[in-house]
């Protein structure tokens, strides 16, 4: 499996030098890095901070969550195809909402194949302290990146008195009191901190206690054994709690040939069907996605 890292974190945060310093630190250890950049508002020179034998892929047209998944799905299917690499590190956009990052990431094509260890947001502390100055919007997102984080890099400690750093700390652990908080002047972060972060349930946990991940925003595949019922399926919905933030794959429907296309998104559902017959799995992203009992099964896999 390829461990995915995704990098989040408000425009000029720091999360291109977060980038730099990240796959330096992989190729001293020997381990390959490839790069999905996410370029919108930068210009392409931007990826220059990824030296050129490190595979990448910009998606210089839009956003991560706004071009939608499918242009998503075909990049990870290129380099998956195309290159040999160990570890996949994505940039998201500053404007990026790490939910539909994420969602955009995690399909249930790739996810035998992708490991998404979880989100690393960037928090710019000097923007922290002038937070107030932002629109009701801006600030909205500046501050649910930081909030669905598994880590979060409180940089440009450099630009702080010691005790504006402890009162940013103080005040982006109350924001996420789950994720750890290192402080770093230019993204410095340690490698072996990063490494620690765990955003993918997989089969054999569901029913361990696996401490710590079911307070994260995190993922989890779920294969259908049968085909099920669709009013029951959408009864099932209904009852979901609103910590499921995300799902979609294909969901074998009792009356149909082959699996149809499902998108659940914010309570609202899109059925699709589809030609190819496609493996029966759904991927549920949420917070304590573990907890989540699929028709009554906790986990059939
Ligand atoms: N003083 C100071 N400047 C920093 C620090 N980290 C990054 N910068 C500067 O902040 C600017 C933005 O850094 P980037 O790493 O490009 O940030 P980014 O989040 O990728 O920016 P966007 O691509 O605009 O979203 C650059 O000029 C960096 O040199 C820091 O810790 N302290």
């Amino acid at each position: 499996m390829i461990d995915v890292y995704l990098l989040s974190g408000f425009l000029g945060s720091g999360k291109t030098s977060l980038l730099s310093h990240i796959i330096e630190q992989f190729k001293k250890e020997g381990t390959k890095p490839a790069v999905i950049m996410n370029e919108l508002g930068k210009l392409p020179f931007d990826s220059r901070a990824v030296e050129a034998d490190v595979p990448l892929k910009e998606m210089l047209e839009g956003c991560i969550c706004c071009t939608g998944s499918e242009k998503m799905e075909a990049q990870l299917q290129m380099l998956l195809e195309g290159e040999s690499f160990d570890v996949l590190l994505i940039e998201t956009t500053g404007a990026a909402h790490p939910v539909e990052a994420m969602d955009a990431v995690y399909s249930p094509l790739f996810a035998s194949k992708l490991n998404m260890k979880g989100i690393i947001t960037v928090a710019d502390c000097k923007r922290w302290l002038d937070r107030d100055k932002m629109t009701p919007q801006t600030r909205m997102l500046f501050l649910e990146q930081i909030r669905h984080a598994h880590l979060i890099v409180a940089n440009k400690i450099d630009l702080l008195t010691d005790s504006e750093i402890a009162t940013v700390t103080m005040q982006l652990q109350a924001l996420n009191a789950k994720a750890p908080i290192i402080q770093t002047s230019n993204s410095k972060l340690p490698l072996n901190i990063m490494k620690k972060i765990e955003a993918t349930f997989h089969e054999k946990e569901i029913n361990e206690t696996a401490i710590g991940k079911q307070l994260f925003l995190s993922s989890r595949l779920h294969t259908f054994q049968e085909p099920v019922n669709q009013e029951d399926f959408e009864c099932w919905l209904k009852e979901l709690p609103d910590t499921v933030y995300r799902m979609k794959g294909y969901v074998p429907l009792v009356g149909h040939k082959n699996p149809l296309l499902f998108q659940y998104a914010y309570g609202m559902v899109q059925w699709l069907p589809e030609m190819i017959k496609m493996p029966p799995q759904i991927v549920i992203i949420g917070d304590q996605v573990d907890r989540i009992d699929v028709l009554g099964r906790i986990s059939n896999d």
